[in-house]
């Protein structure tokens, strides 16, 4: 019984994983936020940030990648069940969008909190 739950628990992370690639394949933003991810970590690592400065730099990538991902999940679960034009899937996209901007906005403003005195 305990090797078959760490086999299911080892399988979970492997559809996880595969998730994660599935996301990079398909989703041209997905690459663009790779990149951007790689280029902020790079000039984390040029400006030698402190711990607390990783940790918010980390928390909004995270928050980022973490809200794009539902994102096109929603727009994927929408287009399936309902392809048509309806004002409910409207809503449910832009609610959606809505929250990848403000994640985007927080990264923008804590980027500049960290990075700016560094640059300066
Ligand atoms: N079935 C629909 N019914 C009503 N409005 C829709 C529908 N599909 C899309 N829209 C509108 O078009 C916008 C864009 O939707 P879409 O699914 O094309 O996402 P997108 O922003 O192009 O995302 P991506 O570029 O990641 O594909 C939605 O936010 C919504 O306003």
């Amino acid at each position: 019984m305990g090797n078959s739950y760490i086999s299911r628990r080892i399988a979970s992370f492997g559809y996880a994983f595969s998730g994660i690639a599935a996301f990079l394949r398909s989703e041209p933003h997905a690459r663009i936020h790779a990149l951007a991810t790689v280029i902020v970590v790079a000039a984390g690592c040029w400006y030698k940030l402190s711990a607390p400065e990783w940790t918010g730099i980390i928390m909004v990538i995270t928050l980022v990648w973490v809200t794009e991902m539902m994102n096109t999940v929603v727009e994927k679960i929408m287009d399936h069940l309902s392809p048509d034009h309806h004002p409910k899937v409207k809503w449910i996209k832009d609610v959606a969008a809505g929250a990848v901007l403000i994640a985007a906005i927080a990264a923008a403003i804590t980027g500049a909190i960290i990075f700016i005195p560094h640059i300066l």
